[in-house]
């Protein structure tokens, strides 16, 4: 089964993963990134927005542009996600905090409130939401992700109540930590944070899953990709961690 997908945050990282798996399934995709030279990297048979998901206006009409493209929308990756300052708490400001939440949280947001006209009238479509282990623990020293990561777990089930007599379903994922380009960034700040080698962090988190490794975005893009197909037709409100069974949320600490 394929269709006409959206993901947002797909010019890299788990975003990308997730469009060359839809691709894969044969289905037309679409990404939108804050990223320009990022999307025009992106495969040219892709169709692709530069924008920010915080923005309403521009994710209005990134809508309006794919309805009158398209015609509607199969399945939205609500994925856009910032890791956000990496701070204890009492020194987190609330500009960061507020940028933090918006990209997490608002942008799910947005980008659901727009999906949502064009599948109820289509009586069809699948939401697929990317949290976090954050999402489903805690993440010392990152207070403003895991409050969002959960927000949008509230969200994803409200959504998966109110939009199923529609035919539309809406499910989370969350993904332990992956690799890349973006997890260096973390380790590094979170090695400087902790007074800890960029090794030795990363054995902290790979020892905190039962399968002792890192995810990688394939992992979490294969997921994405069977919850927005009709295979799982009768999934829908789900929390789906694709984390290789966090046993340690903090092994650090
Ligand atoms: N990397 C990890 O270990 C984990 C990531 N996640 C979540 O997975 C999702 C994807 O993260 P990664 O691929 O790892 O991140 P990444 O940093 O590798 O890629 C993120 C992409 O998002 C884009 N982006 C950032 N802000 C945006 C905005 N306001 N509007 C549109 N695009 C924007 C960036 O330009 C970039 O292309 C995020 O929601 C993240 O919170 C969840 C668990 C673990
Ligand atoms: C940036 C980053 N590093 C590690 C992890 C996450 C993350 O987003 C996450 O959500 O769960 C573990």
């Amino acid at each position: 089964m394929s269709g006409r997908v959206l993901i947002t945050a797909g010019a890299s990282g788990v975003g990308f993963a997730m469009a060359e798996a839809f691709a894969r399934d044969g289905w037309q995709v679409w990404i939108a990134d804050v990223d320009g030279a990022a999307l025009a990297a992106a495969p040219e048979n892709w169709r692709k927005t530069e924008m920010s998901v915080t923005d309403e206006s521009a994710v209005s009409a990134l809508f309006s542009e794919i309805d009158a493209t398209w015609g509607g929308l199969d399945a939205l990756c609500a994925n856009a996600g910032v890791a956000g300052p990496t701070a204890a708490v009492e020194d987190i400001n609330l500009q960061d905090w507020q940028a933090c939440v918006a990209v997490n949280l608002e942008g799910a947001f947005l980008a659901a409130k727009y999906a949502a006209p064009m599948m109820k009238a289509a009586g069809r479509g699948a939401i697929v939401v990317t949290s976090s282990t954050a999402g489903q623990y805690g993440y010392p020293y990152r207070a403003p992700y895991a409050a969002a990561k959960w927000a949008v777990v509230g969200l994803t089930k409200t959504l998966a109540m109110e939009l199923g007599p529609h035919g539309v379903r809406a499910n989370v994922i969350c993904p332990g930590a992956v690799e890349g380009a973006r997890m260096e960034g973390v380790l590094a700040r979170e090695a400087a944070a902790k007074g800890m080698t960029r090794d030795q962090v990363y054995e902290g988190y790979a020892s905190g899953t039962a399968l002792g490794a890192f995810v990688e975005g394939r992992d979490v893009a294969d997921m994405a990709a069977f919850l927005a197909s009709d295979k799982a037709r009768m999934i829908s409100g789900q929390v789906i961690a694709v984390d290789g069974f966090t046993i340690n949320p903090d092994p650090q600490l």
